[in-house]
């Protein structure tokens, strides 16, 4: 039997912000209780589901939701990556997707249609902080925890930010019913690199989180993929990877996915959607800390409840003494190095023109074809095959140990050139190292370089070769297969990489 999440933490305002007052006995004892609440559901589930309630300050961000689905409803769409707040920080957004995103404090840019969204993101965004400050401030209370609160909050930006945008995020997507998105995860499993996302939806279902698999939380059903039940009035409450470095790994950053959308009728998150169009609409906020704050473990677990480090260490995670102190672009970058995290999920295919008979359609036309047939209808047999490959425990393992050899990264860089990005030979032929195939890099205009390889081909190498013959820094992009990052340091065979595959290239960015 799938495990169902526990019903809904009620939130009432005086609970969460009731610091400043001089609390009467029956509140301050309904408040820890809220606070450990919070704290053993993020545990136990790796999500927390609040019901806002009727009141103003917290209702305002479920409501914001409305004010962003009628963005998604007008004539004109969405034009992909060309609403972020800030200039020149552009998504790379899945086929289906359209992404308005915008930084508190950003100043607004454009005219017209953009002012007016951008004003109700920025608004959106305010409450949306708020509530997750207090939800900060509710789990480090939390008598199962008991840290104090301000050394935490201390690392977040200073708010009400002036004219200087926040490290923090709002993303309000709409997930269209496209029939060939419909027979892939609208959004690919990942943990989100911030401290808490906060997240509401008008439709019921279609986030989802896995339950813990390790640590304190593992329970009955661990690992299983649960509905998270959202729907009007309704926030799921994740931990990012911040918050979960901060603390020590005493809380477990969330995997969390988004069911597929099928087109209306169909079974799947969205199919009954009641937004323009159809699909799913979600509204994200994930609080960051602020760039430059020191993220110390050690330091801000230190005297928390007693038996916490050692149930840390008990689960293999080193507890707060393995992990250093670092500036939180240090530990963003060392979230890049070990989540190959999709961007947003699905997968890019290239339709082929009809007529067309060439080499590479046909690898376009195979691709295509393999990916219907396998990701059709039920997500689960897909959802796992692709977990294993970007973002679950096992790609984390990759990762890992890719780093932990650092020859791999000695070898010759392969000469490309032409539209044909040239062959890979291997430095080190293995016992699978004859069967080449080809495997196609396509940029966001669709353009594509072909390179032929071999099973013992590092991905690497590929990258580089691309990288010199468009004459960019291999920094200022981020490749992605199936909707993935993937560690370049494996091998074609290792990521099973079959004849046709593409890899999309997308300018590297912040967020998600
Ligand atoms: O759309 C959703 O429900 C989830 C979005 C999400 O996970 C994200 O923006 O990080
Ligand atoms: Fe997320």
């Amino acid at each position: 039997m799938t495990p169902q999440l526990l019903a809904p933490l009620s939130v009432q305002q005086h609970l969460l912000f009731l610091d400043e007052l001089v609390p009467d006995a029956d509140r301050a004892s309904a408040y820890a209780r809220f606070c450990n609440e919070l704290w053993t559901r993020l545990q136990q589930q790796g999500v927390s589901v609040l019901e806002l309630g009727s009141d103003e300050e917290f209702s305002a961000f479920a409501r914001a939701l409305e004010t962003c689905t009628v963005f998604f409803s007008a004539d004109e769409p969405v034009k992909q990556g060309a609403q972020s707040a800030v200039p020149g920080e552009g998504y790379a957004v899945r086929p289906g997707k359209e992404l308005l995103a915008v930084r508190p404090g950003a100043p607004a840019w454009g005219s017209g249609r953009s002012r007016t969204q951008h004003a109700a993101l920025q608004k959106a965004s305010s409450r949306a902080d708020r509530l997750c400050r207090g939800l900060l401030c509710a789990l480090c209370r939390s008598p199962g925890l008991d840290v104090h609160s301000g050394r935490v909050l201390g690392l977040l930006d200073d708010a009400p930010l002036l004219g200087q945008a926040s490290a923090s995020l709002l993303r309000c997507a709409r997930y269209s019913p496209d029939p060939h998105a419909a027979q892939l995860l609208a959004f690919a499993p990942h943990h989100d690199r911030g401290v808490l996302t906060l997240v509401a939806s008008a439709q019921e279902q279609g986030l989802q989180v896995q339950l813990p698999q390790q640590g304190q939380g593992a329970g009955a059903g661990a690992g299983a993929w649960v509905d998270v039940p959202l729907g009007p009035g309704r926030v799921a409450v994740l931990c990012g990877y911040s918050l979960s470095y901060a603390l020590g790994g005493l809380l477990q950053p969330a995997l969390h996915r988004v069911r597929p959308v099928a087109v209306a009728g169909g079974g799947s998150a969205g199919g009954s959607a009641a937004t323009a169009g159809g699909g799913r609409v979600s509204l994200a906020y994930e609080l960051c800390f602020r760039p430059n704050a020191c993220v110390d473990p050690a330091a801000i677990t230190q005297g928390a409840a007693e038996q916490l480090p050692a149930a840390a260490a008990a689960a293999g995670e080193g507890g707060a003494a393995s992990r250093p102190a670092l500036l939180t672009s240090a530990l963003m970058e060392r979230f890049e190095a070990t989540h190959p995290v999709s961007i947003n999920g699905g997968v890019r295919v290239k339709q082929a023109q009809p007529g067309a008979n060439t080499p590479a359609a046909a690898a376009v036309a195979a691709r295509r074809q393999r990916e219907e047939n396998g990701t059709a209808a039920g997500d689960e047999a897909p959802v796992a095959k692709r977990g294993r490959r970007c973002g679950g425990p096992a790609a984390d393992e990759q990762a890992g140990s890719a780093a932990a050899a650092p020859s791999a990264l000695s070898q010759p860089a392969p000469a490309g050139g032409g539209d044909n990005g040239g062959q890979m030979e291997a430095a080190a032929e293995g016992q699978h190292g004859d069967s080449r195939i080809n495997i196609i890099v396509m940029d966001l205009d669709g353009s594509e370089v072909h390179f032929q390889v071999k099973q013992t081909t590092q991905l690497q190498r590929v990258v580089d070769a691309y990288c010199s013959k468009k004459g960019v820094d291999v920094t200022t992009l981020r490749f992605i297969n199936k909707g993935c990052r993937f560690n370049p340091y494996l091998t074609v065979g290792q990521l099973a990489l079959q004849d046709g595959d593409i890899i999309d290239c997308v300018p590297a960015q912040v967020g998600n």
